[in-house]
């Protein structure tokens, strides 16, 4: 049996502001920093060691690596940074207030937005200063690679392919993985290993900072998952998540 570990960042600037952010580089909060070293608390009680993690090029992803890495006392941890594992691109919509967002266009429309499995939020135009063209990060990257929206299908289409020929042949060959990234980079991964349904998909939140195991058969078919840490807590804050995106 292999086991892995995902975690979503803690809380980011823009979480707190409740705005869309998708490849937008902000920071995390206090609290998000908090949540990451607690994170590393819990794995370092319940026993937990890795020898390589992955993330994305996100700075929330990141830092929440590197602080949770930190209280476990690993800095020395050989981390992949992999584009791939970025969050969903959230188009135009990056940078606007998601509950302002409901009130103009409706709950529905948000949601679908935000969860639905193939309809993408409207795209970014190509001149668009927050467009990534330029970003030196994905330089070496196609044009054609570099997103102005995603779905979440759009999303699965470029994690798979950073799972099937990275990660994957890393859990075969017994590395012990830590994968930090993203609400929608992670329901994406999720999607894909328990073949969740693109009807159900719509209905999985992500938490900030939660430690979320998965046991993984010799095929790296999953034989169960859960959260690591207080159940009650990482209930109320996934319920949270799926409350962002209403009108208030
Ligand atoms: O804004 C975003 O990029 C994501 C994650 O924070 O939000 P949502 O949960 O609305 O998809």
């Amino acid at each position: 049996m292999y086991k892995i570990v995902l975690m979503r960042h803690g809380e980011s600037t823009w979480n707190l502001d409740n705005r869309f952010t998708g490849w937008t580089d902000v920071d995390l909060t206090a609290k998000g920093a908090a949540e990451a070293k607690n994170a590393g608390k819990v794995l370092k009680d319940a026993g937990f060691t890795f020898d390589l993690a992955y993330t994305s090029v996100l700075k929330r992803a990141i830092r929440t690596l590197w602080l949770t890495m930190d209280e476990m006392d690993m800095m020395w941890l050989p981390v992949i940074n992999d584009w791939r594992l970025n969050e969903r691109h959230y188009g135009a919509l990056q940078g606007l207030d998601k509950g302002e967002t409901a009130a103009k266009y409706g709950d529905e429309q948000v949601l679908v937005w935000r969860r639905s499995y193939d309809t993408p939020p409207p795209p970014l135009e190509e001149n668009d200063e927050r467009a990534s063209f330029n970003d030196p990060r994905y330089a070496r990257l196609p044009k054609s690679a570099i997103p102005l929206t995603e779905c979440l299908k759009d999303t699965v289409e470029r994690v798979m392919p950073a799972w099937d020929e990275d990660i994957a042949p890393a859990i075969r060959a017994g590395r012990q993985i830590l994968i930090s990234a993203h609400g929608n980079s992670l329901r994406a991964l999720i999607k894909m290993l328990d073949g969740i349904s693109d009807a159900d998909i719509v209905g999985l939140n992500i938490p900030n900072g939660q430690p979320l195991v998965y046991e993984l058969d010799a095929d790296l078919k999953p034989i169960r998952h859960y959260y690591l840490g207080d159940q009650v807590a990482i209930a109320a804050a996934t319920a949270a998540v799926a409350a962002q995106g209403k009108a208030r």
